[in-house]
């Protein structure tokens, strides 16, 4: 969606459409954004007729005047374009009521919506033990998820999602089911989990048995072997780390992946990933939409930063948080056993703060948490040397955790910046910077021996397999994933919306990353924990 302008089809009630009199109505049909309907069901079937995808799909009771843009989208700082575009039948034109309910779907797309013909069939899972005696098998097609649950009284209903899981009909005969699995990006706890469940749901949920591993990420479809994968061969894979898939990053090339798609005959693509890995799989599916493929692309959001947008919280980081108190501890012992001991325990989180928040929170032991959304500075009142003099002197240790991201003002070159394949910049090392400051600061300003124990344990919180939550998180997305493309849905991504899972527009995760809000209660409560200065007073 273009975010200079909202261009919005507005439904009469009521209508008998038909697909004709849909295109009269549209004046604009290449850059249709919302959709504007009188119910719920008029706007699932509409939305198939449609010639284009909007992005944003909203039911409305009745309409009497066209809506503002605060009245039909709560994500207003998106827009800064308003451009509506009435629709007209010949005794009525259509609009919004003041007692609109602010309700919006933003809806994932659907194979029909270029490949209107396509026939359906029933979900094997009617017939499967599993859930013989399930009340509800099948997800109706208007159960949605809301995206902000805590809500005021008179508030607009807001942003909500598909909610995930089995659809009655199918848009794949099981036997026609060529799957693929790619996995992209660096390593995180449980991707094998995510494999596994992926495989065996298709097979046993589905009847598929024609599914095959990509080796090596993206740059595997056109350059490396793929594997067969049954639930044989991924049987034991998630009491290990990794990826068994391999990954990699850089090397996504469009036109190079789908044409291979298209040459393997592979019609469902699984693509487990973080926001690049993502940003790819929205890329994938565009093109096939171009080349209007029978192809459902799903994204199963993967990434131990936890700087995914929309979801809860993402696979893998429990399992990092859990395995980063090991270290903790160990930072902990070694400082706690010898006379002013300085512990410094470096965590990943490239943008995002979040395994050394939790982490912290977790622990107990961490007297300074430092994160990139928090800037710290070092000298002065109310300074980390400060704090540490102070800490030394109550209680003759401290232990600090720094993400790998915060305080690289201190430590980034600019002019002389490093990127990984995929574009990513590559982070200074702000544990070695901190440690050496602290270091000539004791010795050379206070003239005080301290014993600083500097750990490093960055790729082992990610190298291990996942814990028990997190498997059976893993577990949810994968069928999840598996229930989506099967339902015909694509260009969507999984993951929990306050607890209950759903599918996301693939760009809904992708145009915004996942960090830790100063404002929001979690830091404070950081701050309250370990009493550590906010560095927000900072006196030149
Ligand atoms: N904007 C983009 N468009 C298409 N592909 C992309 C884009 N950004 C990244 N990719 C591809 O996605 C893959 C993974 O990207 P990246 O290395 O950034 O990791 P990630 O998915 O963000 O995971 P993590 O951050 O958890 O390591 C790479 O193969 C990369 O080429
Ligand atoms: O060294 P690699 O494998 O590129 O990965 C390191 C990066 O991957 C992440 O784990 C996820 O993006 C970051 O926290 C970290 O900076
Ligand atoms: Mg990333």
């Amino acid at each position: 969606m273009s975010n200079s302008n909202l261009n919005i089809l507005v439904s009469p009630p009521k209508i008998p459409w038909k697909k004709h009199l849909i295109h009269s109505f549209i004046q604009k049909p290449y850059s249709m954004d919302l959709l504007l309907t009188s119910s719920p069901n008029l706007q699932f079937s509409l939305i198939k007729t449609l010639p284009f995808s909007p992005r944003f799909h909203k039911p409305i009771s009745s309409f009497n005047s066209f809506p503002t843009k605060s009245q039909i989208y709560s994500r207003k700082s998106l827009i800064t374009g308003y451009y509506p575009i009435r629709a007209q039948t010949s005794d009525q034109s259509t609009t919004l009521t003041d007692d609109d309910d602010g309700f919006v779907l933003e809806d994932v797309p659907h194979l029909t919506n270029f490949l209107p013909d396509l026939p359906t069939y029933p979900n094997p899972l009617e017939y499967s033990q599993a859930y013989a005696i399930v009340k509800n098998t099948f997800v109706s097609s208007e159960d949605v998820v809301a995206h902000q649950i805590v809500v005021q009284k008179n508030s607009p209903k807001g942003v909500h999602f598909r909610r995930a899981g089995p659809r009655e009909k199918v848009y794949f005969k099981p036997e026609e089911v060529r799957a693929c699995i790619v996995t992209c990006g660096g390593l995180c706890p449980g991707i094998n989990t995510v494999i596994r469940e992926i495989v065996c749901g298709l097979n046993y949920m589905y009847g598929v048995h024609n599914i095959l591993g990509i080796e090596g990420g993206y740059r595997g479809f056109y350059s490396r072997n793929t594997m067969e994968l049954s639930p044989k061969i991924v049987n034991d894979i998630h009491k290990r780390g990794g990826t068994i898939l391999q990954t990699s990053r850089g090397g996504h090339d469009t036109n190079k992946i789908v044409d291979n798609i298209q040459d393997r005959g592979i019609n469902q693509v699984y693509i487990i990933g973080g926001d690049g890995t993502q940003k790819g799989a929205s890329a994938i599916y565009k093109e096939v939409e171009k080349r209007r493929l029978h192809v459902a692309v799903a994204g199963v959001p993967k990434t131990i930063d936890n700087d995914i947008a929309v979801i809860d919280k993402s696979f893998g980081f429990d399992t990092a948080v859990e395995e980063a108190q090991r270290a903790i501890n160990a930072a902990h012992v070694e400082v706690e056993s010898v006379e002013n001991g300085v512990g410094i325990v470096k965590l990943m989180g490239r943008y995002s703060g979040f395994i050394a928040m939790f982490a912290t929170l977790a622990s107990r032991d961490v007297d300074c948490c430092l994160i990139p959304e928090s800037p710290f500075y070092l000298e002065g009142q109310g300074g980390l040397f400060e704090f540490i003099q102070q800490r030394l002197k109550e209680n003759r240790h401290v232990v600090i955790v720094v993400a790998e991201g915060a305080g690289q003002e201190y430590v980034s070159d600019n002019a002389n910046e490093e990127k990984d394949a995929s574009g990513n910049k590559l982070l200074p090392d702000i544990g070695q910077w901190l440690t050496q400051k602290i270091k000539n600061h004791f010795a050379t300003v206070k003239k005080m021996a301290i014993n600083m124990k500097y750990i490093d344990p960055t790729y082992m919180i990610r190298a291990v397999p996942s814990n028990a939550y997190d498997n059976i998180y893993c577990t949810l997305l994968a069928q999840s994933a598996v229930h989506g493309a099967m339902a015909g849905f694509s260009g969507f991504t999984v993951g929990p919306v306050n607890s209950r899972h759903a599918y996301i527009p693939i760009e809904r995760v992708t145009e915004a990353t996942n960090v830790v809000k100063l404002t929001d209660r979690m830091w404070a409560r950081l701050l309250a924990s370990t009493n550590q200065p906010t560095f927000l007073n900072k006196h030149e």
